[in-house]
């Protein structure tokens, strides 16, 4: 294999990708490459007008970018890597660089300037060997840059806005995302398609030679690799997959690493004294010094063994209340946050460093902290905050979930072997139990607040003069449609117990526009009047049978012209691409007697029942969205 040469150089040092690209990370990591990632802090603000080239401001920010991570990581965690890589692409096209839009209208201003035409991508890299001497930083940069031209068909308005509404330009450089939806947009592409992406991985792996093999005397005239060199470049190596006398097979050298990571294979023996790594994996030396190296390691399916512990780690951080306690008194010690929450200081110490390890908590000399995202999202008083439905999950969907085998074999839900209980009885609990009912309600609050303003503005609802939100629970998504569409009048539809529990949800702010609750059952009740009728989260929970008596106690008050928007996770006709939707289907299957369902079989439910028109938005947040008509 003779691209394992050049990034077996990385294998022994601690690499950094200082970046938040889940693309970049994703490139590095199929080829085999063990990072940390730090994203940079670095603002992209230099003045674009500086620059004789686009590409030059780039390379700029891809190494301050770089160089802000690796000052970072020196100073305030005294932890200096080896090696930082930065990127940073940008798209240029009139000679103007379009870099990620800011909104809708950006991304909308972006696509159209790039309808019809051909455009560059650049993605400059920085690789910075850092050293430490006497307490000081030293790094040493190598950049580069990679072009790549793409052309993009005429695009009609109407796709543009289809696309913008996707949400998948936002976090893209030129508002577009080549490796999904955005592919439909594409006419050619001329050069490297991974550095559209984000990362030039050849261009890297060629500049990596280059660092790590530089041209040999007798060489000499290979100034520069213009291709990734083969094995034999790299002075005489042997390749695995040639049959030279210096490759030798060991089977079952199969050994485990002190990370419990499984490695096994060939050794490989370079012409001078020196061994020379092959291969991905922390290299294992035998007694002759010559180093042992196998096969690729299957990071994902780890990842996915593993999966379990992580999210145990974070219940359990989230349920002892750690991220409130080092909200307000952070940084601290491991023992000071064992005293706070009466654990083991050992214990304790081991969860926040694992924790700290997952990018929840930031890890210093003064003690541990959390991160911006976990005061967001994690606290319990977070301003998106998920406590309630972390809690939810440790109590009620992790007992449900350790029962999937069975639920699989017999095709049905589990709470009778989870809790003891059927799911009728349980079903009575989240309403007379009053901690399982707040527990409940703060769950479905966290996901409805945060990904409420992706449902209110998937599609221009101002036509629309009152809606009813059945089922609208604690009034999250209400209150976010009211303050977009201020002529709304919109009223929360529930459960007699749920809406006697909704004061502690709202909103506080003297210039809330009013919403109104109303209790009953939509199964039983007569349902409020309105122009639209909004079941967010409802059907999922329900078999086909269920849903059409729901579907056509709607149809039957509703007048023509009035409609029904759904917000559910909608799954791809074949369903094989969307894992979090399907992953969550099996949620349901533990748990209730419904699914996630696919866009046609929502389209098919709702034509029977008169509503046409059926328009589905993905939105790129956990809820996507379908809108029909009744005629
Ligand atoms: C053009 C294009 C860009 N992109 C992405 C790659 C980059 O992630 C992003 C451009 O923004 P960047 O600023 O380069 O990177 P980033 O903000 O995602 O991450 P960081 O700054 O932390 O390194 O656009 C695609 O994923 N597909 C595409 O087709």
């Amino acid at each position: 294999m003779v691209l394992n040469p050049v990034l077996g150089k990385l294998v022994s040092k601690r690499v950094v990708l200082a970046s938040a690209s889940p693309r970049r990370q994703e490139i590095l990591t199929n080829v085999g490459l063990r990072f940390e990632v730090v994203p940079s802090w670095f603002k992209e603000t230099l003045e674009k007008s500086s620059f004789a080239a686009p590409y030059e401001y780039a390379v700029e920010t891809a190494k301050q970018k770089a160089l802000e991570v690796a000052n970072r990581m020196h100073v305030k965690h005294l932890r200096t890597p080896d090696v930082v890589i930065g990127a940073d692409t940008i798209v240029t096209v009139d000679e103007q660089i379009l870099e990620k839009p800011v909104d809708k209208q950006d991304a909308y201003r972006m696509l159209s300037r790039l309808s019809g035409k051909e455009h560059s991508v650049f993605t400059g890299v920085a690789i910075i060997h850092c050293s430490s001497k006497d307490n000081q930083l030293e790094t040493e940069v190598t950049d580069f840059y990679e072009e790549t031209k793409v052309k993009f068909s005429d695009l009609s308005e109407e796709l543009l806005w289809e696309y913008i509404h996707s949400g998948e330009p936002m976090d893209k450089a030129g508002g577009y995302g080549i490796q999904a939806l955005g592919g439909m947009l594409v006419e050619y592409v001329h050069g490297d398609f991974l550095n559209v992406v984000g990362f030039p991985l050849n261009h890297f792996c060629k500049k990596l030679a280059e660092l790590y093999y530089p041209p040999s005397k007798h060489n000499v005239q290979h100034k520069k690799y213009d291709s990734i060199p083969s094995v034999d470049t790299f002075e005489n190596l042997s390749d695995g997959e040639s049959d030279s006398s210096n490759f030798t097979e060991h089977k079952g050298a199969s050994k485990l690493d002190s990370s419990g990571m499984c490695s096994s294979g060939a050794i490989y023996n370079s012409e001078n004294s020196s061994s020379v790594r092959t291969g991905f994996m922390v290299p294992l030396e035998n007694q002759n010094g010559v180093s042992e190296s196998g096969p690729k390691l299957p990071s994902k399916i780890l990842e996915l063994m593993d999966g379990f512990r992580a999210s145990k780690a974070l219940f359990v951080a989230s349920k002892l209340k750690i991220f409130d306690h080092l909200k307000h008194r952070g940084p601290l010690k491991a023992v000071d946050v064992s005293n706070e929450v009466r654990t083991s200081v050992c214990g304790t110490e081991r969860l926040l460093d694992a924790c700290a390890a997952l990018g929840l908590l930031e890890k210093t000399p003064q003690g541990y902290s959390n991160t911006d995202s976990a005061n967001v999202y994690l606290t319990s008083d977070g301003e998106y905050s998920l406590h309630g439905y972390i809690i939810h999950s440790d109590d009620h969907l992790w007992p449900l979930f350790t029962n999937l085998e069975s639920a699989v074999k017999e095709g049905s839900r589990q709470n009778h072997r989870a809790f003891g209980k059927k799911a009728e009885d349980l079903f009575k609990d989240y309403y007379h139990s009053e901690e399982v009912k707040q527990r409940f309600m703060a769950a479905m609050h966290s996901i409805a607040h945060l990904t409420a303003r992706d449902v209110a503005t998937a599609f221009d609802l101002s036509r629309f003069k009152s809606a009813c939100d059945l089922g609208g629970c604690t009034g999250a998504l209400a209150h976010e449609l009211v303050q977009i569409y201020p002529n709304l009048k919109v009223t929360v539809f529930d459960l007699p117990e749920v809406i006697a529990n909704t004061s502690y949800f709202q909103p506080s702010g003297q210039h809330m526009a009013p919403v109104t609750f109303v209790s009953g059952d939509f199964f039983k009740d007569n349902l409020p009047e309105a122009d639209l009728y909004i079941l967010s989260r409802v059907l999922h929970d329900w078999p086909d049978e269920k849903i059409h008596v729901l579907l056509s106690r709607i149809s039957a008050v509703c007048k023509p012209g009035c409609g029904i928007l759904l917000a559910e996770m909608v799954l791809d006709d074949e369903k094989k691409n969307r894992s979090t939707a399907l992953l969550q289907s099996l949620n349901m299957l533990v748990q209730t007697e419904g699914k996630e369902r696919s866009g046609s079989e929502y389209r098919s439910l709702l034509e029977q029942h008169g509503f046409t028109n059926v328009k589905i938005r993905l939105t790129g947040n956990l809820l996507d969205v379908i809108l029909c008509a009744k005629t």
